[in-house]
Formats: structure tokens, C-alpha cells, sequence
């Protein structure tokens, strides 16, 4: 397995799409495939997505403003939620009405936030609950002594292996509770590859993570990649979705407003304007030039924080320190 080094840009994986890139574009090889999936809270439809293709083998940014409906479309793709309506294939296999743990140990996980009971649990404990198909879930087998603690011993011999990876070995016996923001994010990474997952899917891998910790937690996502592994992740440090993601799908208001590379679509007007939507308070019209009129101070302002926002910037490069990854106008 080679690493990818902090200072070089990672290789993007091109070619993804057939035709034009847009909203619902086909993929060469996709890995899901979802069509017409709704979800309404009350009156609100969170998610309503026609027709959207995930590529295999690359790693794929969600991105969008707050309340855009990419947790929600999360929960539904991995069935911890339900949708109203809608149907979608995982690896070729139709997992719509399929339970969250059945869609785990079809290879296709997500990472979850360590919740406060996690927290008590050692960092190993953590990690053998990572571990699918476990001989115990099965009654007659859980009986017999010998099948379990040769079992027990193999995911133990795993979960070390890859701590060791995540240089979290040491911690083992820590409580997770007791583990930084970053190492935390870390763990919850580790812990998902237990079950040798096709896709992995994680929930916003940077918010929280301490800048130290930020280039090992990008080149364990390009390790993913590297080994073969599909990577969905959330995420609204666009810096980061620059530099590591080969596609960026983004959704506003519950649909798929673009869907591309990176450096061409934060470079798209519907994006740029799917930013704006979050900044309720400014006029929009005047701000992207769709109604004439004079620009205020606060609207120019609110413009240069969106071109930063949405990477509108000279350099792909991604730094450690974030002194440098200030955009230059
Ligand atoms: N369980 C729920 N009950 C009611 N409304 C919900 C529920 N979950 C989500 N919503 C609403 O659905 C919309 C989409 O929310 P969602 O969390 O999916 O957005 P998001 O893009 O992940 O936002 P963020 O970037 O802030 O996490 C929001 O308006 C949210 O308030």
C-alpha cells in the first residue's frame, strides 16, 4: 500500500462520467444507483433526488448548504431511514427496505460520531463492535466454544492491525470518551473498515479535527482509495473537497443541483447560487447579478466569503496549516 505524501496533490480519478456533466450523469461504473427517492419531514421534502449514480472505486464529495438534505439522503442510502418513495441498488443489489445491518455486511458502511455510551467503551471494544458477521450473532454456533474464541481472537488480531494503521494501537484499552476530536474521527474511520466494506461513507471526516490531525485523516481517505474502496463523504471544508474528492455532487433543498469535478463545478453558477441560499438575509438577486442594482457593502462582502466558500480559488493545494489555505483574490 503506498501513502499518499502531505505535500504532493493526490491523483484524481478522471473519466468517471458518460456525456456532459449534470445533475443525475451516468457513471462509467457506478456503485449505486438511486432513482426517484423522497423523503418529507411534515411538509418539508428534505430529499428529492430523480436520478443519481455513485462511482466506484473514486472518491465522491456531498456537498450543499445547511438543511440541503445530504444526512437525510445519508440515512436512506444505508437504511437507517425510511424514504417515501424511491429505489436504489447497491453494488447491483436493490437495498431499498433493507435494514442498516444487513446493509453494512453487504460492504457498504458508514461512520458514525462516537455517541456518549460509545464513549465508555474502550477504543478495542469500539473496534470489535466494527465487526461483522460475528459467530455469537448466530445461535447454534454462539453455543460452541472453540468457533467463538477462534473467532473473538481473528478480530481482535484485525482490530489491532488496523489501529496500529491509525497509530491508535497504543490507546487500546483508553476509553474512546477520552480519545482528541481528531482521533476520534480516526477511530470512527478504523472502525468501519472491520468489515471490509465496497463503499464507505463518512459523515463531515473534518469537522472538529484539530489541524495537526488534518493531513493524516486526508491521506487515510486516499489510502481507502488506493486499496479499491468507494468513498462517499459529507463535508463543508471545500478546501478539503478540493483537493481529495475526483467528484462533487451537490444538492440544495432536497435535489441534485450539479454534479462534477471539482474544479468545474465550484466553478458553476448553480452552486455558487446554492451557497447563497443559506444567506437568507441579502438580497440574491443583487448579489449574483440576476437583478440589476447596486451591489451594497455587505453584498460584496458576502460574495467574496461565497467565492471562498465554494473554492473559487488559484490554489488546489491543501495545507496542514490553515494560514495558508486563505484564498487569494
Ligand atoms: N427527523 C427530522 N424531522 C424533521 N425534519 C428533519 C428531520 N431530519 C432532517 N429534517 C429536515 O430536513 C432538512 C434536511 O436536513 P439534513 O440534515 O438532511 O440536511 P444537511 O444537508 O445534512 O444539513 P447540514 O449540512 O446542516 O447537516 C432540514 O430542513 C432538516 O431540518
Amino acid at each position: 500500500m503506498s501513502s499518499n505524501s502531505s505535500a504532493q496533490s493526490p491523483v484524481k480519478s478522471t473519466g468517471l462520467h458518460i456525456g456532459d456533466a449534470a445533475p443525475g450523469v451516468a457513471k462509467v461504473d457506478p456503485i449505486i444507483i438511486a432513482d426517484n427517492v423522497t423523503r418529507t419531514f411534515g411538509g418539508l421534502k428534505a430529499v428529492d433526488v430523480d436520478h443519481l449514480e455513485v462511482p466506484r472505486g473514486a472518491i465522491t464529495a456531498l456537498i450543499g448548504p445547511n438543511g440541503a438534505g445530504k444526512t437525510t439522503l445519508f440515512n436512506l442510502l444505508t437504511g437507517f431511514d425510511k424514504p417515501d418513495t424511491g429505489t436504489w441498488t447497491f453494488d447491483g443489489k436493490r437495498l431499498n427496505g433493507v435494514p442498516a445491518f444487513r446493509v453494512a455486511r453487504m460492504g457498504q458502511v458508514r461512520t458514525f460520531q462516537l455517541t456518549k455510551a460509545l464513549g465508555l467503551l474502550t477504543v478495542l471494544e469500539n473496534m470489535k463492535l466494527g465487526a461483522q458477521k460475528q459467530t455469537g450473532e448466530n445461535m447454534f454456533s454462539s453455543l460452541i466454544k472453540p468457533l467463538w474464541t477462534k473467532q473473538e481472537s481473528e478480530i481482535e488480531e484485525r482490530a489491532m492491525e488496523i489501529l496500529a494503521r491509525f497509530k491508535l494501537d497504543t490507546k487500546k484499552d483508553d476509553f474512546a470518551a477520552s480519545l482528541s476530536g481528531g482521533q476520534r474521527k480516526l477511530l470512527e474511520m478504523a472502525r468501519a473498515l472491520m468489515s471490509s466494506p465496497k463503499l464507505v461513507m463518512l459523515d463531515e471526516p473534518m469537522a472538529g479535527v484539530n489541524p495537526a490531525l488534518t493531513q493524516s485523516l486526508l491521506d487515510h481517505i486516499l489510502n481507502l482509495k488506493q486499496e479499491g474502496m468507494s468513498v462517499l463523504f459529507v463535508e463543508h471544508d471545500m478546501h478539503m473537497v478540493r483537493h481529495i474528492a475526483d467528484w462533487v455532487i451537490v444538492m440544495a433543498e432536497g435535489r441534485v443541483v450539479a454534479e462534477g469535478d471539482p474544479h468545474t463545478v465550484m466553478e458553476d453558477p448553480a452552486v455558487i447560487d446554492a451557497y447563497l441560499g443559506s444567506h437568507q438575509d441579502v438580497d440574491l438577486g443583487v448579489v449574483t447579478g440576476r437583478i440589476s442594482g447596486e451591489k451594497t457593502a455587505e453584498a460584496e462582502e458576502l460574495l467574496a466569503e461565497i467565492d471562498a466558500e465554494v473554492g473559487l480559488t488559484d490554489s488546489a493545494a491543501y495545507s496542514a496549516d490553515p494560514e495558508k489555505n486563505e484564498d487569494t483574490k
